[in-house]
């Protein structure tokens, strides 16, 4: 009987597969081919792999720090700890010229350039390996992935990310993570010390998303009062209330289509919470004062220096809206845990100052390095505008030292009393106050609250309690 079934069409050869076992004395070691030190000459045709594995990742993790090298059909690329080295590996274990890598169409081969320590696949020492994508090889303490066609689009995670200066390791784990998180649509929650940079990070997460060019809105809740803040979130209607007097839209609907960034996200009154949780869950907004709600497309980013967890608990945040804001987040390191960066943070500081462009000396980036930071970025432009002031040329150790110095006295002398006046100087925002001291928010908080100042959940309410 015949088969109603078109006849199949012979089925195309398979890319011979060389038996590596018996022609280069080759094993298979967790997927991937390796061969041994007498193989390292032999000509080697391969079949299998990846059948066309096009442009490929090379992904280097030489300690929780991940770079990315792309490799095209064709191409080689030596990876070591040495400046010739194409992709330079931050291990003492890793040799100067440790190891190539060469695509060969469908197959990414590995070879031991003689280095010190060799190179391994699933713990086996390897002079040669044949890759392909998810396959993985250690050099020292190294680990080097292939991935394929699935990240090609994805840009480099190591490029530094516009307007966020600072190539440090965590600087580069922190352009990772925003990138990977830019293209979703998921709530992101940015935590970080005050001064870190939050508001770049921000808007890094917009300029690297697919609504760049769309809205960027950003609004601080420590910063918008009580009264208004239903209004700046969601717009009202004219004679929604007396003094409106015009159709506002509110950020939410300013920012449809692109992104909205609520910086302090703790210091959002809990009635205003209730209702950013349902415009969260549902994406409906309703002006004050309309009939109707109104959908809106916005990827929300918070930003908070509070610890969240525990203003849940304590019934100061709402749980039901942490719940649904906590779901992806970004920490922005503290400056102290980046010093390598402070020098280009200094140059990128003066520019950007009306200073302009001034030189320190290796003794004044060593004195800043040495630092702990508690004000974090924000504390260092202030200190160098200040060094620059007293060098009359290139600003020297001893023009550090002596601002840090009388900071340093300020810091220790800032007493009870003294956060009060400054908190109500502030207008009794403790954030405001905060940055005016140049201590974190939560060296604020514990001044005013050993001065018997207790902030309203919106922060700008200075209230004494009775004795
Ligand atoms: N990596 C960086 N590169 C360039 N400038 C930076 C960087 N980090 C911080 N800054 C600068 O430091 C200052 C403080 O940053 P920003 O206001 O973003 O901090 P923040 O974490 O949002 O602080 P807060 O929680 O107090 O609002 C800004 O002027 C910002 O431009």
């Amino acid at each position: 009987m015949r088969c109603a079934a078109p006849r199949c069409a012979r089925r195309p050869r398979s890319p011979r597969r060389v038996d590596l076992f018996s022609q280069l004395r080759a094993r298979r070691v967790d997927g991937v081919f390796v061969s041994n030190e007498h193989t390292r000459d032999a000509t080697v045709e391969i079949g299998g792999g990846d059948a066309a594995l096009g442009a490929a990742w090379i992904c280097v993790d030489d300690g929780g720090d991940e770079r990315v090298a792309r490799l095209g059909p064709g191409e080689e690329i030596v990876l070591g700890s040495g400046e010739g080295a194409h992709v330079r590996l931050v291990d003492r274990t890793v040799s100067a010229q440790h190891a190539a890598l060469v695509h060969r169409g469908s197959v990414i081969e590995a070879r031991d350039l003689g280095s010190r320590n060799g190179m391994r696949v699933a713990g086996t020492r390897v002079a040669r390996a044949f890759l392909s994508t998810g396959s993985t090889l250690e050099l020292g303490r190294a680990v080097v992935r292939v991935e394929g066609r699935a990240i090609e689009a994805a840009p480099r995670i190591d490029a530094p990310l516009p307007h966020l200066v600072g190539r440090s390791a965590p600087m580069r784990r922190l352009g990772g993570a925003v990138r990977r998180l830019a293209p979703l649509k998921l709530p992101v929650m940015i935590r970080g010390e005050s001064g870190t940079g939050k508001d770049l990070v921000a808007r890094a997460l917009h300029d690297e998303s697919p609504r760049k060019g769309r809205p960027f809105v950003a609004l601080n809740a420590a910063t918008i009062s009580r009264e208004l803040a239903e209004s700046e979130l969601f717009g009202h209607q004219r004679g929604a209330f007396t003094g409106a007097l015009r159709d506002r839209r509110g950020a939410f609907r300013e920012a449809h289509t692109g992104t909205l960034f609520l910086d302090e996200i703790a210091a959002l009154p809990l009635d205003v919470q209730a209702k950013l949780l349902r415009v969260v869950e549902e994406g409906l907004v309703r002006p004050l004062g309309a009939e109707t709600s109104t959908a809106v497309d916005v990827r929300l980013v918070v930003a908070t220096c509070e610890p969240l967890e525990q203003m849940v608990a304590a019934r100061r945040f709402r749980a039901d809206l942490y719940e649904r804001l906590a779901v992806c987040f970004v920490r922005v390191p503290p400056l102290r845990e980046r010093t390598e960066d402070i020098a280009a943070l200094c140059a990128h500081l003066f520019v950007t100052s009306e200073l302009g462009p001034r030189a320190l000396s290796p003794g004044a980036i060593a004195a800043l390095r040495g630092e702990k930071w508690p004000g974090n970025v924000r504390e260092l432009r202030n200190v160098i505008v200040q060094a620059a002031v007293r060098a009359p040329g290139v600003i020297e150790a001893e023009h550090v030292t002596s601002v840090l110095a009388e900071r340093g006295g300020r810091r220790v002398r800032l007493r009870p009393d003294d956060a009060r006046k400054i908190f109500e100087e502030a207008g009794g925002n403790t954030s405001e106050a905060a940055r005016r001291a140049e201590v974190p928010r939560s060296t604020m908080r514990d001044l005013l609250r050993a001065a018997g100042v207790r902030a309203s959940a919106r922060q700008n309410v200075p209230t004494t309690p009775s004795p």
